[in-house]
């Protein structure tokens, strides 16, 4: 092992109460918001066929039309009330919203910069009033803050001489009063989540990619950082040169999840993020966006995924330039909360079910707590009928489908094969979207 200042800060997964809260929750609301909603991917009447949060970059608008947009942010039709109604709707646990993005623009009225809410024509403080709303219905609030800054003078990709090194040094102070600002301006917020760290000049300054975690967890006890935060001395990111996670839980998979039978994810804390067009994380009103919406049952089944391996799912979404929620996204949440109010069980506070091989069909969670396996059937197999194969020794005595009131374990038709291997015939089992069924084991006792 190397003899690192600035590596991992512990070789176990974090087991405080906010740490295990934040693990519990398994299904976030991620929310990108801000002047990039505006032209939502279109340009001087031209579709501009990229995540619409790049758009400045993508279509090469000059700064200062970029920074005319905050004239045009009037937050209309902004109403964090009922930004929070949605995350309830989605039977999301907690939120993380873009404090400030790669262009720079801010959500809150930060004292060090001009680039913010306070000079759009509302001045109101979009964070204050997300935080006081989501909290109000129990949902915790972390913040995503982009280390990345398009605009910012002193910002460098690379650091190529002296004259850089003093400038990107300048950079770095002005992030840390940004990041003490907002745990000053919001000490309930529960988590950070970095972004925008991958570039050189990052990477040759892990010493204040460690003291930004330290300072954050000072300021905020309990506070949970993600890996994207994080380089050691060497600019090794997430994993340290010592092969330990950096920050409180993994944070690589953006737009993709680990393998389904990837059991070796399972022994840290992880999430995975993910848009509800194929590639855009701001609001994009185009086609070639609008015309890619994932499917509910698609989000359920890497909510499943994600907690079959003991991780998080964060879903996004894109509120348009006015601040409304766009409803095909609502209805998307609508339709995946419904589901989880009838097999949230398996989700929420679940995780890697140890000994379970991954089935094909779907996944098997386990209740952290209680140790209740579940199944969840996410690609029902052409025969109507799926396979559970349990850990060795163990049998199948009963199986219950959640949110079919009444049936007790033993209701459902299931045979044994041989051994531990048994087969669930699915005929008859209605729900809407995946099946999930609680499932009753014991050890095998006399001779099969
Ligand atoms: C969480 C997501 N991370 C941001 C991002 C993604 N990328 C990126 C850059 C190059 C290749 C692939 C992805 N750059 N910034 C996206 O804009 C969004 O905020």
């Amino acid at each position: 092992m190397m003899d690192l200042k600035y590596g991992a800060s512990r070789e176990k997964p974090r087991e405080d109460a906010a740490m295990k809260r934040f693990r519990g929750h398994r299904v976030g609301q991620f929310i990108h918001w801000g002047l990039y909603a505006l032209p939502a991917g279109r340009w001087e009447g031209k579709d501009v066929e990229f995540a619409a949060e790049f758009l400045p970059r993508v279509a090469k608008i000059p700064q200062h039309r970029w920074e005319a947009l905050a004239n045009d942010f009037t937050l209309a039709d902004f109403d964090a009330e009922r930004w929070a109604d949605t995350a309830v709707a989605l039977g999301a646990r907690y939120m993380t919203i873009t404090t400030k993005h790669h262009d720079g623009f801010c959500l809150w009225p930060s004292a060090h910069t001009d680039f913010h809410m306070g000079n759009t024509p509302s001045g109101r403080d979009v964070l204050g009033e997300l935080v006081a709303a989501y909290e109000a219905r129990g949902i915790d609030v972390n913040f995503y803050y982009s280390v990345l800054d398009w605009r910012h003078p002193d910002w460098r990709f690379t650091l190529e001489n002296d004259a850089d090194n003093l400038a990107f040094a300048r950079y770095l102070d002005f992030a840390m009063k940004q990041l003490v600002e907002l745990a000053e301006r919001y000490p309930s917020v529960k988590g950070f989540w970095f972004d925008g760290t991958w570039d050189e000049s990052v990477k040759a300054n892990g010493w204040w990619t460690w003291e930004v975690e330290r300072m954050l967890k000072e300021r905020i006890p309990g506070v949970v950082v993600n890996s994207r935060l994080r380089a050691d001395d060497f600019g090794a990111r997430h994993v340290d040169s010592n092969g330990l996670l950096m920050g409180d839980y993994e944070s690589g998979y953006e737009r993709r999840l680990p393998e389904p039978w990837d059991r070796s994810v399972a022994a840290h804390d992880w999430e995975a993020c993910m848009t509800i067009p194929q590639a855009s994380w701001g609001y994009h009103q185009g086609p070639w966006a609008q015309s890619t919406l994932k499917h509910p049952w698609d989000v359920v089944d890497m909510i499943a995924h994600c907690t079959s391996l003991g991780g998080n799912f964060l879903l996004n979404f894109g509120p348009r330039g006015d601040g409304s929620m766009a409803p095909a996204e609502v209805e998307i949440a609508r339709t995946v909360g419904q589901w989880l109010g009838v097999n949230g069980e398996a989700i929420y506070g679940c995780g890697f079910a140890e000994g379970w091989e991954y089935p094909g069909w779907g996944y098997f969670t386990q209740d952290s707590s209680t140790g209740q396996v579940f199944a969840v059937v996410t690609r029902e197999p052409a025969s109507g009928r799926i396979r559970l194969e349990l850990p060795t020794g163990m049998e199948l005595v009963g199986l219950q489908l959640l949110g079919s009131a009444g049936h007790p374990f033993n209701e459902h038709p299931f045979k044994r094969l041989a051994g531990s291997v048994f087969e669930v015939d699915l005929g008859g089992a209605t729900s809407a979207g995946p099946l999930v069924f609680a499932l009753e084991t014991g050890a095998i006792t006399g001779p099969v």
